[in-house]
C-alpha cells in the first residue's frame, strides 16, 4: 500500500521526499539503479516530512517496539520511535550484536545476507513495526517480520520510503501490511 492510495493523494510533501532521493545509476552493480537516501537527509524539510507522514500514521497504533533494519533503517526508525512512545530495536548484519542473538538468512537484488536481533530486546505479544528505507524484492522485510514472530511479537506493519510499484494495491509480506512513500525514480 502506497501512501498516494492511502489518504495522502495530491499531497506536496511525497513530490517534496521523491525530489530529494538521488538515483545513481549501476551501483553496486550495474543494472541497479539505487534509490539514494542520503541527498534527503541533505534536505531536513524533506527528511522531515517523512517523519511525520510515518508519525501522524502510528502514533494510535499502540505500538511498542519499532525495529530498524541496518544500516538506513537506523536512520528512520529513532526518530520514529521516540515520537511515537517506543522503544526501537537494531536489527543488525551479522556478528555486530553482543549478548544471545536470533537470525535469518534471506536473499537481496544483489546476494545473500543474514539479520540479527537481540534475545532480550523484545517481549512476547510486543505490537511492532518494521521500518526500512527501500523495499526491491521484499527479503529483508520478510526477515525483519521472522526474527520480530521468533521472539514473540506481532508485527503491525513494515514501513519504507521507498518501494517498487510492485508492492501497490493491498499487498502484504508474510501475511503483513506494508506501507511505502514513494516510488523509485528513474526505474529504468
Ligand atoms: O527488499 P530487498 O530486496 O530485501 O532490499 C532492500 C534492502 O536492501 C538495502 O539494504 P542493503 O542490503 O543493501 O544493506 P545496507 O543498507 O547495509 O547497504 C535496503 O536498505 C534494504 O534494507
Ligand atoms: N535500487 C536500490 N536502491 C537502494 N537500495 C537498494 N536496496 C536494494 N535495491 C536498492
Amino acid at each position: 500500500m502506497f501512501a498516494v492510495e492511502n489518504g495522502l493523494q495530491g499531497d506536496p510533501r511525497l513530490q517534496a521526499i521523491s525530489d530529494a532521493i538521488r538515483v545513481i545509476p549501476h551501483f553496486p552493480k550495474t543494472g541497479i539503479m539505487f534509490q539514494d537516501i542520503t541527498t534527503l537527509l541533505l534536505d531536513p524539510v524533506a527528511f522531515k516530512h517523512v517523519i511525520d507522514i510515518f508519525v501522524d500514521r502510528y502514533k494510535h497504533m499502540n505500538i511498542s517496539l519499532v525495529a530498524g533494519v541496518e544500516a538506513r533503517g537506523f536512520i528512520f526508525g529513532p526518530p520514529i520511535a521516540l515520537a511515537i512512545g517506543a522503544k526501537f530495536v537494531p536489527l543488525r548484519k551479522p556478528g555486530k550484536l553482543p549478548g544471545r542473538v536470533i537470525s535469518e538468512e534471506y536473499e537481496l537484488e544483489y546476494g545473500n545476507d543474514r539479520l540479527e536481533m537481540s534475545m532480550e530486546a523484545v517481549k512476547t505479544h510486543e505490537r511492532a513495526l518494521v521500518i526500512d528505507d527501500l523495499v526491491a524484492t521484499g527479503g529483508t522485510l520478510s526477515a525483519s517480520i521472522n526474527l520480530l514472530e521468533r521472539a514473540g511479537a506481532e508485527v503491525v506493519e513494515c514501513a519504507c520510503v521507498v518501494g517498487l510499484p510492485k508492492f501497490k494495491g493491498e499487498c502484504r509480506l508474510k501475511g503483513k501490511p506494508l506501507y511505502v512513500l514513494v516510488e523509485p525514480s528513474q526505474l529504468d
